[in-house]
């Protein structure tokens, strides 16, 4: 079957992303893993689908696989993708859209200046819904990794994430520590690894070795829960600049517990093409 996509990234975070309101197929865990792969498919850090809600409440439902084949629950920089794709193939013709994910819902603001603003949720800091293993709730977690003891946060943004904080992030162990706490036994559903440098009070930089597509040009979910752990620790104002290896995002956060972590920042169509599946 032939099957019409667009290729699109944020910030050099790429994504596949299939139209599900005019088309209809179904996927494999084995057939998003070889679309995934940049020699023998399409080649993408996630794949986006786009449908109809089953909730009649919002306008879409988003769903999100890794490169690996796991669904996840949300997904950013590939919300601010969601939102351009809809508007550009008038699947709406909304500025304020709501797109329904596995984890809630996601409400996608395109501005006129282009920008597009995306209510992430407020941050989830009880460990065992993040899922992580800790006897009590903090802001930062020792935890035993490669014969050494790391300091981090976790926070789920519908997703996991851990954050630590470096000197350098162009220093930091990502290609070792990455893995070795993306697989961790504290994290029972695995989990996304942000590598955080703090620069002033607003602005960070930031390495994220995702969870089921290692460390990619950038993260928004990543992004939202690193300017968290920030604020948790005291080292972070409201507003933060967030510079990751593909660009910067602008994260908000005024800090309750109830209060939704706000990102802006660009989406980018790259091709439009049709594939075999
Ligand atoms: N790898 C993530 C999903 C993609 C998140 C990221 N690309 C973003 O922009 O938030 C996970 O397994 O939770």
């Amino acid at each position: 079957m032939l099957v019409r996509f667009t290729k699109m990234h944020g910030l050099g975070n790429d994504f596949m992303v299939i139209d599900l309101v005019t088309q209809r197929i179904n996927l494999s865990e084995d057939k998003v893993r070889q679309l995934a792969d940049r020699h023998l498919g399409i080649g993408f850090d996630q794949l986006l689908l786009v449908e109809p809600p089953t909730n009649p409440e919002m306008d879409f439902r988003y769903r999100i696989y890794n490169a690996d084949g796991s669904e996840v629950e949300h997904c950013g920089n590939g919300a601010r993708c969601f939102a351009r794709f809809v508007r550009d193939k008038q699947l709406t013709t909304k500025d304020v859209i709501t797109v329904e994910t596995a984890k809630g819902k996601a409400v996608l603001t395109i501005h006129p200046d282009d920008r597009i603003e995306v209510d992430m949720g407020a941050p989830v800091l009880l460990p065992s819904a993040i899922p992580f293993i800790a006897e009590e709730q903090a802001a930062v977690y020792p935890l035993e990794v490669d014969n050494q003891i790391v300091h981090l946060s976790a926070i789920s943004m519908g997703n996991p994430h851990a954050v630590l904080v470096v000197d350098n992030v162009d220093q930091a162990a990502v290609e070792t520590l990455g893995p070795a706490l993306e697989s961790h036994s504290r994290f029972p559903a695995k989990a996304n690894i942000g590598f955080m440098q703090i620069i002033s009070p607003n602005a960070v930089k930031l390495r994220v070795y995702e969870r089921g597509a290692g460390e990619t040009m950038a993260c928004g979910t990543g992004a939202c829960a690193a300017v968290v752990a920030g604020r948790l620790r005291g080292l972070l104002d409201e507003n933060v600049k967030v510079y990751l290896p593909g660009g910067a995002l602008q994260i908000i956060w005024k800090g309750g517990t109830d209060d939704s972590v706000m990102m802006t920042g660009p989406a980018t169509t790259v091709f439009e093409g049709q594939v075999f599946i």
